[in-house]
């Protein structure tokens, strides 16, 4: 019953920080999507799937419950949705949607670690989150749940110290809080539903799969071309970021010197090139790469 006549069905945000990203890797991924009348669910014309459009914190629960067969959410949202049941199942992590869950206090309590909460009052929007590390550190503090404007508890004496997302740190900062611990590093992941699907759509479903584990990988990563002297190669080679094994090509005429073809899993900035040019290399190019599997 993970879907209804015969299509597989992606749980994406409907409007929020994962919403853009999670188009491009679906579109990405080749899937053409249609956007129709209805907000709620988006077509793919090339495939029998659709996109729901909901609120995050819905994702992990359709998912866990074979209502869709794939979602894209942020790790601290699945994790605040654990609650005994069934869950999502993380296919892989997708690279965006970085933040970290964070507890941070005003100037004026004298933190010392996890232990200076005991018995204080704590203010998040992820409250079994917060429970299960509290619980983990041993520390009793209560904890008050917010949906948002977490950040402003302290000054409105609702909590002595919070409990939100940071990425940049510009919302703690412009609230005078200071960050302490890390209770959970997230980014947006990739779930799939325990339930499976009608046998018909599973080859459908293990192929998008692949397909966004290509696009995922080949993100940020570069094709590098170089002449290399041979004399060098070992140097340059070693100077080409989260390369495997290079093609080492013959150059017609040139005896001294070779062509390096290598993937680059890494980020080629320009210090590398200055590094590779430094070591010998000439020619060099760095091409994206569109697709990788
Ligand atoms: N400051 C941030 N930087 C980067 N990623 C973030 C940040 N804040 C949140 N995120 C990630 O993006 C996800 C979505 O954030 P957003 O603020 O759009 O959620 P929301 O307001 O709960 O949306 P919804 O209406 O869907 O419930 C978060 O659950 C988290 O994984
Ligand atoms: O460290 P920063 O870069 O400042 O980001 C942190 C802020 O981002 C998130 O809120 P968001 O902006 O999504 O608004 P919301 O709380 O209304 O969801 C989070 O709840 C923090 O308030
Ligand atoms: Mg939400």
């Amino acid at each position: 019953m993970s879907t209804v006549q015969g299509r597989l069905r992606i749980a994406v945000q409907k409007s929020g920080r994962l919403s853009e990203r999670s188009l491009d890797l679906v579109r990405d991924a080749g899937l053409r999507v249609v956007k129709g009348n209805n907000d709620l669910l988006y077509r793919v014309e090339n495939y029998p799937i659709d996109l729901l459009r909901v609120r995050d914190d819905d994702i992990p629960t359709f998912v866990a419950d074979g209502v869709c067969d794939l979602g894209i959410v942020g790790e601290n949202v699945l994790e605040e949705g654990r609650n005994g049941g069934p869950v999502a199942e993380v296919v892989m992590p997708l690279g965006f949607g970085r933040c970290t869950l964070k507890i941070a206090v005003p100037p004026t309590l004298a933190y010392d670690g996890p232990a200076s909460l005991e018995g204080l009052r704590v203010a998040t929007s992820y409250p079994r989150v917060l429970r299960r590390y509290l619980e983990a550190e041993g520390v009793q503090a209560d904890i008050v749940t917010m949906r948002g404007a977490v950040e402003v508890a302290p000054r409105l004496k609702l909590a002595s110290a919070i409990c939100d997302l940071v990425s940049t740190g510009a919302t703690l900062e412009a609230n005078g809080l200071a960050a302490k611990e890390t209770v959970l590093e997230s980014q947006a992941v990739l779930v799939r539903s325990p339930v499976a699907p009608e046998p018909g759509l599973q080859p459908l479903l293990d192929s998008i799969i692949e397909r966004m584990a290509g696009v995922v990988s080949s993100q940020g990563a570069k094709y590098v071309m170089l002449n290399a002297p041979r004399s060098a190669l070992d140097r340059i080679t070693a100077l080409l970021p989260g390369a495997g094994a290079p093609t080492v090509i013959p150059l017609s005429g040139r005896d001294d010197a070779v062509a390096v073809h290598a993937v680059c899993q890494e980020a080629v900035f320009w210090e590398t090139l200055e590094s590779l040019k430094g070591a010998g290399a000439s020619a060099i190019l760095v091409l994206p790469i569109e697709k990788m599997m």
